[in-house]
């Protein structure tokens, strides 16, 4: 008999750790990590009409609107009926939640609550891979040799947003667009949220409180492979 299917969204800051955190949830319980950055990167790679569309917004440092982002990732979505999976990245306004919510039924969500002088320090020392998406920085996961994909060996790069002058507005729109989301999830009693400033130390309850939600593995194709 197939395990039940879990569906979670994870939410934060800029430099909250989501990836991170999402990153140590597939392969700890294995759920599929979607991660709206990474679809609009393949769109955009494809030059399909929405990838177009949406690097215009992208490469002036701005949200893809609403109507770009549910076109792009509900489709995705609706094929992975038989996958639980945890979403990264989206949804980040109400518009996208209550889209989300007439594709989908959520079971948890977990919302990372970081001090701004902590997402300041990790996002000024965020290298990434452009190809893939892959994440480093400098002091928490450095790459194996300096300045290069640890896969690909291509260069890495600092996005211009991650510098602290747009990070100041970056996280006050965070803070207006996720308040209602953050409250709809409040108020379907499936909101978990954490707060810290070390991934390190928000892990293990993150992991604990998915240990009784996901009693067994959701997926047969997949491992369960507890991290240290
Ligand atoms: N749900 C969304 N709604 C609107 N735009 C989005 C959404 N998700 C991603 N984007 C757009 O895609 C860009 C890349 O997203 P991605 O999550 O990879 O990186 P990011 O901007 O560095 O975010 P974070 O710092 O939270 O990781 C965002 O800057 C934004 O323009
Ligand atoms: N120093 C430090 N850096 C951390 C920690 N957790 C994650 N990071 C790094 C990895 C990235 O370079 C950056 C942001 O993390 P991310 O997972 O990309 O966050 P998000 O933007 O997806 O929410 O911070 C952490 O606990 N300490």
């Amino acid at each position: 008999m197939m395990a039940k299917l879990f569906r979670a969204v994870i939410m934060g800051p800029p430099g909250s750790g989501k990836g991170t955190i999402s990153e140590r949830i597939a392969q700890s319980f294995g759920l599929k990590h979607l991660s709206s950055g990474d679809f609009l990167r393949e769109n955009i790679a494809a030059d399909t009409e929405a990838g177009v569309l949406a690097k215009t917004y992208i490469e002036r440092g701005l949200m893809v609107p609403d109507h770009v982002m549910t076109r792009l990732l509900l489709p995705r979505l609706e094929e992975m009926t038989r996958h639980s999976w945890l979403m990264d990245g989206f949804p980040c306004t109400l518009t996208q939640a209550k889209a989300l919510n007439s594709t989908c039924d959520l079971d948890l969500v977990i919302s990372l609550n970081i001090p701004y002088e902590t997402l300041k320090d990790r996002l000024s020392d965020r290298w990434i891979h452009p190809g893939s998406g892959r994440v480093y920085n400098m002091g928490f996961n450095p790459p194996r040799v300096q300045g290069r994909d640890d896969l690909s060996g291509e260069p890495l790069i600092q996005h211009d947003n991650d510098q602290p002058e747009a990070l100041v507005a970056r996280l006050r729109h965070y803070k207006d667009v996720a308040k209602p989301v953050i409250d709809l999830y409040k108020s379907k009693g499936i909101l978990h949220t954490f707060s810290g400033t070390e991934t390190d130390k928000i892990w293990p309850y993150i992991n604990s409180l998915l240990s009784t939600k996901i009693p067994s593995r959701p997926e047969t194709d997949t491992q369960h492979i507890p991290l240290p």
